[in-house]
Parts: C-alpha cells; sequence; structure tokens
C-alpha cells in the first residue's frame, strides 16, 4: 500500500473558484489505491468488491459445441428442400451425451445444451421438421452450424476475462462461475468513517430542543457508502468544540482509508472541522463552482484523507456524488469514473446564471426530465423524490421545456 502525499489535495496559490471539470481533473490524478490485497476470496463473498488483478479463463465456455435449441443435429447446410434424412438410434441429451458418430446424410435427436455428437454441427428446431417412419423431414434450408453453440464461441482458454479494477457484481460472478473460478484476488473494503459536527445537530434517538435538528446527513452517507460496497466506519458525531473534533479525526485515522465529515467547513466562526484540519492537518478549502456544494474541504489527516462535505443535506449528498464516489472509487482499487448522463428533453424551464454548475434533484417520468420544485439545500424531502440529478454546465443557459438537459440517473454513480 502506497500512502498519499500530504499535499495531495493542495491548490495553486490564488484559485478562487474551481470549476467541476478542474476540481474532478485535481482529484483523479492526485489519488490512488490505498488498500490491501485480500488473496483467494470466494464466489460467495465476491459481491461488490473490487478485483486487485486481471482473472485468465482456465477453461473454454462452452467447454464443448452444444445445441441452442431442442431438434434434430446432422452435418449443415440444408440448401435444397424438401430434404429428408434417416434418423440413427440414440439421442444426446445435456448431461448424457452420444458417444458414437453420426454418419453423413444422417440425423439425431437433440435436446437443448447436449452436446454436439461427432458428425454434426447444424440442428433444426423441432417446430421446423417433422419425423415420420424414423425420417426427419424439412422443408426449410438451414446454414451450416445453425443452432448450435461453438465450444469457446463465449470464451477461450487464456482469454482474459476481467481486468483488475473492476467492481465485481453478480453478472461478474456468473462469468467466473462459468469457467469454475472459485475465488480471486480482490482489494480488502475500503474503510469509511463518517462524522457529523455541529452543536444543533443530534444523532436520531437522543432528546432535541427546538434549536436543535436530527442528524440527517450520517445515516445519509453511511447507506451510500455501504451502498457503494465500502466498509462504514461509525465515527459518530461530535459538537462544535476544536478538541472533540480532533479526538474524532485522530479516531478515524487510526481506523479508516478515507474520513467523510459533514458541517463545519465554510468560514463561520463555530466551523471546527476546517480549523481544526487548518491546525492539525493539511487542509484546502476548495470552492467550486457548483450549486450546491459550493464548499468542500479536502485534508490530509494524520496520514488519512478527509474529505469535508457541506452540512446541508442535499449538498452533502451531491458532493458525496459527484467528488466522494469516484474518489473512493480509486482509493478502493477501482477505476475513477465520470458517471454517465443522458440528454434526454426538460420538461421544466430555468435561467441560470453563467460561472458555476448546477446539480439538480431530478427524475424521468415519460421520457422526459423533471426537477424538484425547490432548489433549497436543506430540502431533503427533494433528496427522496429524486432519482438523479441533472448537471447543467458552466455555461449560462435559458432552459425550457424540450430544451435537452444531461440527466445522470443515482446508478451511475454505483448505486
Ligand atoms: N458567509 C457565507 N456563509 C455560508 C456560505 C458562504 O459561502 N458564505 N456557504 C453556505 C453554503 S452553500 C453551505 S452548504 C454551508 C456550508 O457550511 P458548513 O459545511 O460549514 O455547514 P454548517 O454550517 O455546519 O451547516 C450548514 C447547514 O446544514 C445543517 N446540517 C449540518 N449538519 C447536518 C446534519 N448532519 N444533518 C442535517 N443537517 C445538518 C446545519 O444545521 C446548517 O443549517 O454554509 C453556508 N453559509
Ligand atoms: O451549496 Mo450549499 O452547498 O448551497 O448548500
Amino acid at each position: 500500500m502506497k500512502a498519499l502525499r500530504n499535499d495531495c489535495f493542495a491548490l495553486p496559490p490564488g484559485v478562487n473558484w474551481t470549476p467541476v471539470d478542474e476540481a474532478l481533473e485535481r482529484l483523479r490524478s492526485r489519488l490512488h489505491t490505498v488498500v490491501d490485497v485480500e488473496r483467494a476470496v470466494p464466489l460467495s463473498r465476491l459481491n461488490g468488491r473490487i478485483l486487485a488483478s486481471d482473472v485468465v479463463a482456465p477453461r473454454a465456455h462452452p467447454p464443448s459445441s452444444n445445441s441452442a435449441v431442442d431438434g434434430y443435429a446432422f452435418a449443415g447446410p440444408v440448401t435444397e428442400v424438401p430434404c429428408t434424412m434417416p434418423l440413427v438410434d440414440g439421442r444426446s441429451a445435456a448431461g448424457a451425451p452420444y458417444a458414437g458418430r453420426v454418419p453423413h446424410g444422417h440425423a439425431i435427436r437433440i435436446l437443448t445444451g447436449a452436446m454436439m455428437p461427432a458428425g454434426t454441427d447444424t440442428v433444426v428446431l423441432d417446430e421446423d421438421c417433422d419425423v415420420i417412419d424414423g425420417q426427419l423431414h424439412l422443408n426449410g434450408t438451414l446454414k451450416g452450424g445453425a443452432n448450435s453453440r461453438k465450444a469457446g464461441e463465449d470464451i477461450r482458454v487464456k482469454d482474459t476475462i476481467l481486468t483488475a479494477a473492476t467492481r465485481i457484481t453478480p453478472t461478474q460472478i456468473s462469468v467466473l462461475a462459468s469457467v469454475g473460478i472459485a475465488s480471486v484476488d480482490v482489494y480488502q473494503p475500503l474503510r469509511v468513517g463518517i462524522l457529523s459536527t455541529g452543536d444543533e445537530v443530534k444523532p436520531v434517538g437522543s432528546t432535541v430542543a427546538d434549536w436543535q435538528i436530527y442528524d440527517a446527513n450520517h445515516p445519509m452517507l453511511s447507506a451510500l457508502v455501504s451502498q457503494l460496497g465500502y466498509q462504514v466506519v461509525d465515527l459518530g458525531h461530535v459538537p462544535d468544540r476544536a478538541d472533540d473534533v480532533k479526538a474524532a479525526l485522530e479516531r478515524g485515522a487510526q481506523q479508516c482509508d478515507l474520513i467523510l465529515t459533514s458541517g463545519g467547513i465554510s468560514a463561520g466562526d463555530e466551523d471546527h472541522v476546517s480549523k481544526t484540519l487548518k491546525a492539525h492537518g493539511d487542509i484546502s478549502n476548495w470552492r467550486i463552482a457548483i450549486k450546491p456544494g459550493r464548499p468542500l474541504a479536502l485534508a490530509m489527516f494524520q496520514g488519512t484523507p478527509v474529505v469535508g462535505l457541506p452540512g446541508n443535506p442535499v449538498a452533502a449528498w451531491v458532493c458525496a456524488l459527484r467528488f466522494g464516489a469516484p474518489a473512493m472509487a480509486l482509493l478502493a482499487g477501482g477505476e475513477w469514473f465520470e458517471p454517465q448522463g443522458y440528454v434526454l428533453p426538460a420538461n421544466f424551464s430555468k435561467h441560470k446564471k453563467p460561472g458555476r454548475s448546477e446539480m439538480l434533484r431530478a427524475r424521468v417520468r415519460e421520457g422526459q426530465v423533471e426537477v424538484f420544485g425547490s432548489e433549497g439545500s436543506g430540502r431533503v424531502t427533494g433528496l427522496a423524490w429524486s432519482e438523479g440529478l441533472v448537471e447543467l454546465d458552466e455555461s449560462a443557459q435559458k432552459i425550457e421545456p424540450g430544451s435537452p438537459v444531461r440527466f445522470i440517473p443515482y446508478g451511475s454513480f454505483g448505486l
């Protein structure tokens, strides 16, 4: 494992508003894998893990030629019809191959998934033929090889079937199993510490005064991190006191590969996350030209990277997805990604100022993109309502119903 440099988040002097693309490029170029490899992890524990090395097929798929349908096998093609062939005795079934050779000009009963007997390469479907008195009758022509699956047509021995840095999902598990691979080397799960801050913030379950609010960010970020396939380390909640913030960050630095904090990062008198990171770490307060999520603190604290998310839940969510998800993928051994967006017609109107990107809570209905009624960064109802984000770039834009906009479903962030 290679440690990150302490100055990895530094911004060049004089930079004030960092455009989103530049902020992303800075993260991409400065972060790398920080987790160790875990050897020979079995298929049953692979879902969501990240491959540490390329995987090569020890066996072909399919291992032998077999029939794709129920029907009759013979040597193709059939170019002239009507065509009649005598049937040989016996059959080839899945799990019970025919041992003999089928003479040229003869056919044999075959079932889906059964090995193609020697002397055959083509199969006619039951529906496309008749059997009368031990003779197969075909009324349509067939190309040679029709309805059969060739040995190795999907995977050949020694093919690279999956590459390092791939996140394993159920579909990749199926590929591994198909060629008999029982275990592979993956990275240890990225341990992500989650810390909420703020005197006004109280964990759900505690007694709250009128001036206090429940902690919406900690449970949201925990669910996000675990859904992305990482290990959540609960660093709890601390009040706006420098000593408490420092102690929590110290715990995080010992137990985690990355710490996500929320709140306390703008320039206010009580923004103790910023202050603590400034006093005891290497912090760079990024002012990103994005709404919501302008303030984003990136720091190294005792060798551990810290992403200081804004306190407003919508801003915390947007920053965690737009900046946090690709950054976590890279730290975890995966690949940096640019979330796939889809250009679709808007069903809303908006005048956007130039100079900053905007991310709106959105969803698609009947092929059109709708956005949440309020852009307020504290409106958690819009989070629950949304199924993705609309990203409007820095240029000024006048959006009217029918204008093309870029919708990024939450699935594109790995959810
Ligand atoms: N003078 C300026 N003030 C502010 C600016 C600015 O540029 N100049 N930016 C505003 C923006 S935008 C945001 S976002 C916030 C970010 O500030 P912090 O990250 O320091 O966040 P806090 O001030 O601690 O909290 C902001 C807001 O979010 C609520 N919050 C905090 N944590 C939670 C939580 N775990 N669950 C639910 N809600 C939470 C908190 O009560 C505040 O209402 O700064 C603006 N100010
Ligand atoms: O951008 Mo703040 O991050 O609007 O809520």
